[in-house]
């Protein structure tokens, strides 16, 4: 199989053909087109590595009537990524070798995105007793990246052993830092003066940072590493930088909601915007955009959280949390951090593709472009400006938090490994 991309600017540089044979990338320059070739033309096309998403929910199996592997694949591929992650807060729990192979073997079925599953770092995400991460790192799966996602690792104790246990094969707990004694059962939104306004019970910034100031200081004890997932407040900034400085082997990631999005929205009582990690007021939002332009934060993750109507359609204090992500991740993070030329089209390769990869370990996903590099690639039109339609969505979930709103760029085509997935902004098959 043999394709060749025609004209495409890498990393919105220069302009130059690539192609891939049999999955591999095998000449970038000027290329004679072979016999037989598939020809993609990429004129005005940012070429980038397939995207890769540390932080989806894919609610399979368990709630399949909210995301299936397949569906969320589809609006992973739609979103310009090759990879991602799928949390373990499913149905059952992702915590065991052979809940991962299921998830593991689901995604090589369905065969449009590598889907590298997440296991649990507890049993049953229950906080107390350490998960079979051991098993699941050995399994057909290959896990490296634990999480108990949705619910945090409130015991340092167990926190410690997790940490120590993940270092023996290079894993990563990737930890939802939420302290519950200062979140409190009913809590869902920020706390400050409008969730006083509105009567909704609240969780202040500081709940995340105290999880995230012992979490490095753990990950410092132990020698290990520890990624902080969805950052949200500009004091974990910090505790992440000052980590950092110290050499601690600590990682982040942001959200693209959490790049723009701020708690006035609440203001609406609309539950598409009740979030976990809620959303935040200004200052953290532009302490977020700095962190991810300075690289204290290594990545974007979307923590796309699908939820059907009867989930997500309550009063904002009943409502699940969470909101999609994977099919605008690339438009959103193009606008508010490429598009004022916050970032360069290659720092955007870093967070969304190569740091993210690098953090989970992936070796076939992330590659600069390059011979002999994997045929993973998205490639965007930076001209195009798009309006969401939530309706359009290929996810089988409709709690898009965008609809309406207008982004600059568009995901055009996707390859994993050198085939198509999505072309012309459509999935192919
Ligand atoms: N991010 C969210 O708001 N929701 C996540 C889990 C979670 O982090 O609460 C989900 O699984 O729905």
């Amino acid at each position: 199989m043999k394709t060749v991309v025609q004209g495409a600017r890498l990393l919105g540089e220069s302009a130059a053909d690539l192609l891939i044979v049999d999955g591999v990338i095998a000449e970038i320059g000027s290329v004679t087109v072979p016999s037989g070739a598939e020809v993609v033309d990429a004129d005005g096309l940012v070429a980038l590595p397939g995207l890769v998403d540390l932080h989806t929910h894919l609610r399979e199996p368990g709630r399949e009537d909210a995301e299936t592997i397949r569906t969320g694949s589809q609006a992973a591929a739609v979103g310009g990524y090759t990879a991602v992650l799928a949390m373990a807060n499913t149905n059952p729990v992702t915590d065991t070798a052979e809940a991962a192979e299921r998830v593991h073997d689901l995604g090589v079925a369905a065969g449009i995105v590598d889907v590298q599953p997440v296991g649990a770092v507890t049993k049953g995400l229950a906080g107390e007793e350490l998960a079979e991460l051991g098993l699941m790192h050995r399994s057909r799966a290959g896990v490296r990246v634990f999480s108990d996602d949705g619910r945090c690792v409130a015991d340092a104790r167990v926190m410690r052993r997790a940490l120590e246990y993940v270092k023996a094969f290079g894993g990563v707990v990737s930890q939802h830092a939420q302290e519950p004694s200062l979140a409190g059962p009913t809590a869902c939104c920020h706390e400050g003066e409008l969730s006083g306004q509105l009567g909704l019970p609240g969780w202040p910034g500081v709940a995340e940072e105290v999880i995230v100031a012992r979490d490095v200081m753990l990950a410092r004890h132990t020698g290990s590493r520890v990624h902080v997932a969805h950052v949200s407040t500009a004091g974990s900034v910090e505790v992440v930088r000052w980590a950092k400085s110290q050499g601690i082997a600590v990682t982040a990631e942001v959200t693209p909601h959490h790049l723009i999005l701020t708690t006035d929205l609440l203001a609406g009582y609309d539950p598409t915007f009740k979030v976990n990690p809620p959303l935040r007021p200004d200052e953290d939002v532009a302490a977020l955009r700095a962190a991810l332009a300075d690289g204290t934060i290594d990545a974007v993750a979307t923590d796309h959280a699908p939820h059907a109507r009867h989930d997500k359609e309550h009063a904002f204090v009943d409502a699940a949390f969470g909101m999609l992500g994977l099919e605008t991740a690339l438009a959103v993070v193009a606008s508010v951090m490429v598009e004022p030329g916050l970032m360069t089209w290659a720092d955007l390769a870093r967070v969304m593709s190569t740091s993210p990869a690098a953090i989970a370990g992936l070796s076939g996903q992330g590659r600069a472009l390059e011979v002999g590099a994997p045929g993973n690639l998205t490639l965007v039109d930076p001209a195009a400006s798009i309006t969401v339609d939530r309706d359009a969505s290929v996810s089988l979930s409709r709690n898009n938090p965008w609809h309406g709103r207008s982004f600059q760029a568009a995901v055009r085509h996707t390859f994993l490994r050198g085939r198509a997935t999505v072309r012309d902004g459509v999935l192919v098959g």
